[in-house]
């Protein structure tokens, strides 16, 4: 009797103290986090100053909502209209709209560092990418810039030609037993095809995404984990919590994918003068082998899903403007009316073309912008002095359709970039960002937009399915580090008199 009296009683004592250890608990981490707020709230906040909602003052989770959708960039875009050039976006976060900011956060010599929102990945080696030391990063990037230079530029003319023709005849297979196809789909398959051949020989998958619909879905996976890493990019430390959970990491299968690139390229040699040909020559210093699995990462991250949502805004936009699509077919039938293009070099001095892919980055980078950190002496940005560890950033959709620098920003004008009948990129655009991080790859994508574009249109008719409306179609972007569209872009396609090209 007595025995049973002292086991209830001590069951009874250790359940109430269980109970009062989560009720303590509970209570501490509320009161933790209601002081948090009323100091991310309170003058004592070195951001105090800077105007915003006070949802975006006190917690990261409203951005991540928006990040999860994929409409950061409108988000943004919204606030800068309702409290001007300067917001707090987020705790610690600023966004500035401003010429001058682009200049000292991105642009400058001693532009600000990455953030660690470039943390997110599970490889312990050195990519582009991901280095966040500017001097480390330094070195990478000469090794990369050669595989973009005019000489290498030139040894990736043919590979690429062969992409867009199998895109080609692709279109025409997929008209024939579907009605029409669905630019959307087909576009990012080419893209990650083209990556693969041209930095990898074509090791990385084969047969091609094109010639399977992409069976292994490697386009499906890449933008898993663009989302995935988007995410967890707003509140970093979450990810290193999420990566020690096994199950939770299928997203980081883009990164098996590209160790395997790179191994299987090493293993069976180039077919030519591939990119990693280039990264394997070094330069001056040698690219260390055991990195190559990361940089294979950030070339199919950097190379592929960015030239296929350009591509996709370029055709959309065309279809939608009949009367920019009539200029540059005439300006292609005139320029190439023997049907062959000599050179791809000679796509350069095309002034139509030129302005109407300009635009095109212009309205299609719906991008949010790249956060980068304030040092420890802090900076002034616009008169306004922002404290060390700060995370500052310029929204790049926003700045696109700022009206204090495009007239008429939201309209679809090819026409503002020329001027006197020539092509005149005379206002800067963020498409591929600015300064020492910018994109290593912007001339290869300028190459590839012109080659897609000059081929397409002159081989092919893009007829729009009957339910193609541009508006619906627009208002379905998406992005979460890539750009992504709800709505299908269909059409029929239909073969013009053929144009072939001469390398
Ligand atoms: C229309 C096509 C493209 C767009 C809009 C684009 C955009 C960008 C932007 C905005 C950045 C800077 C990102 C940041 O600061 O975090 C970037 C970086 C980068 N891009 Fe591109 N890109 C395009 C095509 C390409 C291509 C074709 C390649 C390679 C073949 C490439 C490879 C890279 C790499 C490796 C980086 C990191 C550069 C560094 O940190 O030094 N991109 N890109």
């Amino acid at each position: 009797m007595v025995a049973t009296f002292v086991g209830v009683s001590a069951a009874a004592i250790w359940t109430g103290e269980i109970f009062q250890t989560i009720y303590y608990s509970v209570l501490a981490l509320a009161v933790g986090a209601g002081l948090l707020i009323l100091y991310r709230l309170s003058p004592f906040h070195p951001l105090y100053n800077f105007p915003g909602p006070i949802l975006l003052r006190v917690s990261e989770i409203p951005m991540l909502y928006y990040a999860l959708k994929g409409t950061r960039h409108v988000a943004v875009k919204r606030l800068h209209d309702q409290y001007g050039r300067v917001v707090r976006t987020g705790p610690n976060t600023l966004s500035f709209l401003s010429l001058p900011a682009i200049t000292r956060i991105y642009g400058s010599s001693n532009a600000l560092d990455k953030t660690t929102a470039y943390d997110v990945h599970s490889m312990n080696e050195e990519g582009l990418f991901f280095i966040k030391d500017k001097a480390t990063h330094a070195r990478r990037r000469r090794i990369w810039n050669r595989a973009f230079s005019e000489e290498a530029l030139s040894q990736y003319h043919g590979p690429l030609v062969t992409e867009i023709q199998n895109l080609i005849r692709t279109l025409l297979q997929r008209t024939r037993d579907h009605g029409d196809v669905d630019l959307v789909r087909i576009f990012p398959q080419y893209t990650y095809d083209t990556t693969n051949t041209l930095f990898f020989s074509g090791n990385v998958w084969h047969p091609s995404l094109l010639d399977t619909d992409d069976r292994e879905q490697i386009v499906d996976e890449a933008s898993t984990f663009f989302k995935t890493s988007e995410c967890l990019g707003h509140i970093e430390p979450l990810f290193h919590i999420v990566n020690l959970i096994p199950n939770l990491t299928n997203f980081l299968r883009l990164e098996v994918i590209s160790r395997e690139a790179a191994s299987r390229r090493l293993k069976n040699g180039p077919s030519f003068k591939d990119g990693m040909s280039y990264w394997l020559e070094g330069d001056g210093v040698n690219m260390p082998l055991e990195d190559l699995g990361i940089e294979a990462e950030s070339v199919l991250i950097g190379a592929s899903d960015t030239v296929a949502a350009a591509s996709t805004f370029l055709m959309c936009f065309l279809m939608a403007h009949e009367k920019w699509l009539v200029l540059l077919r005439d300006e292609l039938d005139e320029a190439f009316e023997d049907a062959v293009i000599h050179r791809l070099n000679s796509l350069d001095k095309l002034v139509v073309l030129n302005a109407v892919i300009q635009e095109t980055l212009r309205l299609g980078t719906p991008m949010p912008g790249f956060p980068r950190v304030v040092p420890d002496e802090g900076i002034v940005l616009d008169g306004k002095y922002v404290p060390s560890g700060s995370v500052v950033n310029v929204p790049i959709w926003a700045h696109h359709v700022d009206e204090e620098i495009f007239t008429d920003a939201t309209t679809f004008d090819p026409g503002r970039w020329i001027e006197d009948g020539k092509f005149v990129a005379k206002t800067a655009i963020l498409s591929f960002g600015a300064g020492p991080f910018n994109c290593v790859g912007s001339k290869l994508a300028y190459l590839q937009l012109r080659t897609l574009t000059a081929m397409l249109l002159l081989n092919l008719e893009f007829i729009p399915t009957a339910d193609f409306d541009a508006v619906k179609f627009r208002d379905g972007v998406r992005n979460t580090r890539a750009t992504s569209f709800i709505e299908p872009l269909k059409v029929r396609v239909v073969p013009r008199k053929p144009v072939a090209v001469a390398i």
